[in-house]
């Protein structure tokens, strides 16, 4: 049995797969004591670790004493790279991409192979985009939702308001409306340079995931929902450098 985990600047995803089926999957805040609590008396089968992390050095080497806890078996850290499988990355400098982006959009080419968007929607928000040759054609990286309501609070003074999720984009008449509708208003204008993006670049497919997938879908993002679609590129990539 293999363990896969994905370690965000906000939450560590995990799954345990054996031959490519998954077992079982769990997700804890990375801020939890022990965030891998769940695969406590589990561990026994776990004969590898695969691990995609962007959160903080620091907050890598806790998980990797987490691990070292855990199981005796080996742990390997994947990383970006510029190319993989027919997959090419845009970035001059791959190491310098995060780990999960680059998981996201092979998890995403490996299973399709044709051009697609892929939407992580996190504690950042980052949009990748890949033509129909593997071509990575760049991406951006934005602030998350969290993000967002959090830089509002506390860098103006003025601005006081009950952060809620909602999906409406009128014009706000109260500082809360204001802020609630003002970040769907933003999310549904990303979601709208996403799909003339798509149109123009030729792309077919919108594969979305991060904590807050439903959330621009719900703002009408035409996607499809993929919750592990970083573990899904991850497990891939570290099957193939098993099989070497
Ligand atoms: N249970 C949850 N805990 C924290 N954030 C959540 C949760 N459910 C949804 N979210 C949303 O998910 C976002 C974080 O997404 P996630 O995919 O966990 O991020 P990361 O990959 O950066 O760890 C937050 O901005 C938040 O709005
Ligand atoms: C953009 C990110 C912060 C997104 O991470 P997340 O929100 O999923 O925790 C992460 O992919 C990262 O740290 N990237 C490094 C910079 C880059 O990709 O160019
Ligand atoms: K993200």
């Amino acid at each position: 049995m293999r363990l896969l985990v994905d370690a965000g600047n906000t939450r560590i995803k995990w799954r345990l797969d054996s031959d490519g089926r998954v077992v079982d999957q769990g997700a804890a805040l990375l801020v939890d004591r022990n965030p891998l609590a769940a695969l406590a008396g589990r561990a026994d089968a776990v004969e590898r670790v695969a691990v995609s992390v962007v959160a903080a050095e620091e907050q890598r080497e806790r998980l990797s004493q987490l691990l070292s806890d855990l199981t005796g078996a080996p742990v390997r850290y994947h990383w970006a790279e510029a190319a993989r499988g027919g997959l090419v990355n845009a970035y001059s400098s791959p190491s310098k991409m995060g780990a999960d982006r680059w998981h996201a959009m092979y998890g995403a080419w490996a299973s399709r192979r044709q051009g697609c968007a892929v939407v992580d929607a996190g504690s950042a928000v980052t949009v990748d985009y890949v033509d129909d040759a593997g071509r990575h054609l760049g991406g951006f990286i934005l602030p998350g939702l969290q993000m967002m309501f959090r830089s509002l609070k506390t860098d103006a003074a003025r601005i006081g308001f009950d952060p809620d999720q909602v999906l409406e984009v009128a014009p706000g008449r109260s500082t809360t409306e204001c802020v609630n509708h003002g970040l769907a208003w933003l999310s549904a204008g990303m979601v709208s340079r996403i799909q003339q993006d798509m149109a123009s670049f030729g792309l077919r497919e919108t594969l979305v995931t991060g904590g807050d997938a439903d959330r621009l879908v719900r703002l009408g993002l035409n996607g499809i929902i993929k919750p592990g679609l970083v573990l899904d590129g991850l497990a891939k990539i570290d099957g193939e450098e098993l099989a070497g």
